[in-house]
């Protein structure tokens, strides 16, 4: 079988501070991809079926796409991706993260290899405007906010005003209340989350960075929904990612107290 290569470079890309430049133009992830932020996701996220690429860190997928980490600054969305792409929790001091910086994960969703493309953004309000010109082209967003910081989560319909101006209309959505490990510091009940979730018609969550809870199934569950989305096989069931995510929140036995 012929197997294409794409652009190799670092297995993550940064655009930093110089990086509120025009998309494409910051070093790291985004160099050399002209208009397009994401030079080796073609538009529609999807790779040639059967034809296999191979990602930065060499290994191959089948299909590819764009997700991004957005939501206050200290929310927790560096964690979740570190914890995510490396089984770590980064504890100690909070580096706050600048511009804009992107990790590669290839999972295998119903034997199916997708590669996700994940684009982590500094919550603080000064880099705004540099993180709206990276909404077009995602394929998915994880919403998150902090259940110990009630101001994150009263953010949250600020940040949906936000995805609705910036990014695709039809761009997958999952709220996340994150840090649920902090059990006395809690001051957003799952209820809450769970309620604003429903009036905005999204899948929510709870994940802990820090222990690892629903982290891999936030991840898992927008993979799925997207690799169904780009390739519908015939008599294949329609995946239904809120029946997913209730389903397997509820089976992890996570926020039941
Ligand atoms: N207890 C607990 N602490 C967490 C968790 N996730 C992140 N933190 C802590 O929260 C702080 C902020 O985490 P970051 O991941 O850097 O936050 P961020 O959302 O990336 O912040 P910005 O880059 O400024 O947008 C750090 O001190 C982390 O150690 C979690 O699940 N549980
Ligand atoms: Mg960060």
């Amino acid at each position: 079988m012929s197997r294409k290569k794409t652009p190799r470079s670092k297995g993550g890309g940064r655009a930093s501070p110089s990086s509120a430049l025009p998309p494409g133009q910051g070093n790291g992830g985004a160099r050399g991809a002209g208009r397009r932020l994401s030079p080796e996701l073609p538009p529609n996220g999807a790779a040639l079926p059967g034809r296999p690429s191979l990602s930065n860190s060499g290994e191959f997928y089948d299909v590819a796409f764009k997700v991004m980490l957005v939501g206050d600054s200290g929310v927790g969305k560096t964690c979740l991706l570190v914890r995510f792409k490396d089984g770590a929790f980064l504890a100690g001091s909070f580096i706050s993260t600048v511009g804009i910086d992107f990790r590669n994960k290839v999972l295998t969703v119903d034997g199916v290899k997708v590669k996700l493309q994940i684009w982590d953004t500094a919550g603080q309000e000064r880099f705004r405007s540099v993180t709206h010109a990276y909404y077009r082209d995602a394929h998915a967003l994880l919403l998150l906010y902090d259940v110990t910081n009630r101001a994150s989560f009263d953010n949250i319909q600020a940040w949906l005003t936000e995805i609705h101006e910036y990014a695709q209309q039809d761009v997958v959505l999952m709220l996340l209340g994150n840090k649920v490990d902090s059990t006395q510091e809690r001051v957003v009940k799952r209820e809450d989350g769970e309620k604003l979730a429903k009036e905005y018609g999204v899948p929510f969550m709870e994940t802990s960075a820090k222990s690892g809870l629903n982290v891999e199934l936030a991840f898992t569950a927008i993979a799925k929904e997207l690799k169904h989305r780009s390739m519908k096989l015939p008599n294949e069931p329609k995946f239904k990612l809120h029946d997913y995510v209730k389903k397997e929140v509820r089976g992890s036995g996570c926020c039941r107290s």
